[in-house]
């Protein structure tokens, strides 16, 4: 794995997050950024003509790996610890690092564990039955400087998986640009 990435992960891991309500958000665009409740993949998508993903990670983790907070947003169980870095036109945009209990994995429509290169969120938005919840936003303090990030739990067909985001300095959101209209 890259150095850089790597830092950025372990910024990710030590954000220490809040509630929306008592963030204090930069701006109205961060604000908008950090609290999608639809898809980010597909919101990234309409901001570059191709969304793609490095993948950097994809094994199990054991339950024991799993911090206080982790066990409480999900189950002490083992997990799939999948880490990607989300690419606008090749530009380094999103680090999102996912923990999925492999029991949220079975009877699924898709094999979560063989999701490679393609973004988790266009596969678990295309489930009919998606749910966000839990969702606190923070700074990740990392050596290229502060970055916002956001952590969220998805339900696909009511199994839980946690999803942690880290918008990295070249990401749309800092982009003083009006908010997309999808126009
Ligand atoms: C969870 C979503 O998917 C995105 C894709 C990820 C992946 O491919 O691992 C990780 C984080 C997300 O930003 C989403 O689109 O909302």
């Amino acid at each position: 794995m890259n150095q850089l990435i790597a830092l950025y992960l372990s910024a990710l891991r030590q954000v220490s997050w809040q509630e929306p309500a008592e963030f204090n958000f930069p701006d109205a665009i961060s604000k908008q950024w950090l609290l999608e409740q639809g898809s980010l993949s597909r919101l990234l998508s309409s901001y570059c003509d191709g969304l793609t993903v490095d993948l950097v990670h994809n094994k199990i983790v054991k339950a024991e790996k799993l911090n206080h907070q982790e066990v409480d947003l999900l189950n002490q169980e083992p997990c799939l610890l999948r880490k990607v870095v989300l690419n606008g036109d090749g530009e380094a945009w999103v680090l999102g690092r996912t923990l999925i209990p492999l029991s949220s994995m079975e009877d699924q429509q898709h094999d979560l564990a063989q999701q490679g290169e393609i973004p988790l969120g266009l596969t678990v938005f295309s489930a009919d039955n998606v749910k966000r919840d839990a969702l606190q936003v923070g700074w990740a303090n990392t050596p290229q400087g502060d970055m916002l990030a956001r952590r969220s739990r998805l339900w696909m067909n009511h199994k839980p998986m946690l999803v942690a985001e880290l918008f990295l300095p070249t990401a749309p959101m800092y982009t003083k640009e009006k908010w997309h209209d999808g126009e």
